[in-house]
């Protein structure tokens, strides 16, 4: 079979008026990259792809550089005012003699649609990724029109894959005068055969504003509930303060231990460490590590939070209870919430503080030392565990 180099060309010189917004939509974050590196990651890691050509708008070079970054691709071709003229302007700049053209407004490609466009290429002049129509749909209009058969109906998604000659040759045919939303319509008005492949749910454009939280639902992996519990305790000894949430808290006594010893902290790094399976604070930072000699434990709590956060998990909510007759926790339970959402980076609506006595009892009660419990409960994704 002969061999074709195939040349991807990816329009991202539009404004995104639908969605409106500081940046356009290509270039902002969705799933933790800009929509348009998902699209040409996808494109990048397909070894039938020879060659990438991004058409950005005029004065859109810093934001394609910036969500570009180092990938190896050649400059990028300024479009025009309609998305035709994108794709005509990056026609004139690509190499292969077959191309797909794809919006960058589609982040998430699937290789196994690139394989089905490829594959229709064989027999086709053109190739169209499609999906059966669910709703019924009708004329719109001042008045509801008549309904339209979805049977004769299709939703058209990119990317679209032309002999590159065959795209060219519809392009300058067309008659300016006239819109083209996608570039199968023009290819077939040149009477030329297109051919239309499976879609995917993973395709849907972004268009709207709610688009990107479904494009995120659609992203991420199914996120699973995981609860983790902790706890610790400190002796009291000689002292003016001690570390209590974060927060410094006059007292008569301190609390001893290796770090500052507090032991609010202590406990929710180990329901956090819980919430991964990931060990506990001691294996995490060893008592007999000099670094942690009289270290401040926000240190601790931060790198639990990054250990969820690089497990794909979401922190969803914390509970701390404070175990001790004395001090009275109550007058700083707000700077401790305060001070423990700022470091979980979430909001105080998701953490609790609650403190109790033992009623005298035990050592807590004999005002010995200090005691916490925490609960942590976190969202991660399935496949990781
Ligand atoms: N003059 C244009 C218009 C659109 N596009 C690109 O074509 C794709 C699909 O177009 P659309 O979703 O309509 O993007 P926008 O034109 O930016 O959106 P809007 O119509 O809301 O302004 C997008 O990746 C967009 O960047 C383009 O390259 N050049
Ligand atoms: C090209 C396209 O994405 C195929 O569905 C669609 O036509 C783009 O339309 P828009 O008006 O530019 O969003």
């Amino acid at each position: 079979m002969m061999s074709h180099r195939i040349s991807a060309l990816v329009v991202a010189a539009g404004s995104g008026s639908r969605i409106g917004g500081d940046i356009p939509k290509q270039y902002r974050i969705v799933a933790g990259k800009p929509v348009l590196a998902h699209a040409v990651d996808a494109l990048l890691a397909h070894s039938a792809i020879d060659e990438i050509v991004v058409v950005i708008g005029d004065g859109q070079g810093a934001l394609y550089a910036e969500a570009i970054g180092d990938r190896p691709l050649p400059a990028p071709v300024i479009g025009g005012a309609l998305r035709r003229e994108s794709v005509a302007n990056g026609l004139a700049a690509i190499t292969g003699d077959w191309v797909l053209v794809h919006d960058a407004a589609r982040p998430f490609l699937p290789a196994s649609v690139i394989d089905r466009l490829i594959k229709a290429l064989e027999t086709a002049a053109g190739a169209i990724p499609v999906l059966p129509v669910a709703d019924t749909l009708a004329l719109g209009g001042p008045t509801l029109g008549d309904v339209v058969p979805r049977e004769t109906l299709v939703r058209v998604q990119t990317p679209q894959a032309f002999h590159t000659k065959l795209l060219r040759d519809a392009h300058a045919a067309w008659d300016a005068s006239r819109e083209a939303s996608d570039d199968a319509q023009m290819v077939r008005h040149a009477r030329y055969a297109v051919a239309m492949v499976e879609g995917s749910a993973m395709l849907e454009k972004i268009t709207w504003a709610e688009d990107f939280g479904a494009a995120e639902r659609r992203h991420a992996p199914a996120l699973v509930s995981r609860t983790g519990m902790g706890f610790d305790v400190h002796a009291f000894t000689q002292g003016d303060h001690l570390w209590l949430g974060g927060v410094k808290v006059p007292h008569g006594k301190a609390l001893a231990g290796h770090s500052d010893a507090d032991v609010a902290l202590h406990a929710l790094v180990d329901a956090l460490l819980g919430t991964i399976g990931d060990g506990d604070i001691g294996s995490h930072f060893p008592p007999s590590d000099e670094r942690w000699r009289g270290a401040a434990s926000h240190q601790f709590l931060t790198h639990a939070r990054d250990l969820v956060t690089q497990a794909g998990g979401r922190i969803d909510h914390v509970d701390v209870t404070i175990i001790c007759e004395a001090p009275k926790i109550g007058p700083h339970r707000p700077a401790i919430r305060a001070r423990i959402a700022e470091l979980l980076a979430i909001s105080e609506a998701q953490v609790s503080v609650k403190a109790t006595t033992t009623e005298k009892l035990g050592f807590t009660g004999r005002g010995e030392g200090i005691a916490a419990q925490a609960v942590a409960t976190v969202r991660v994704p399935e496949v990781g565990l």
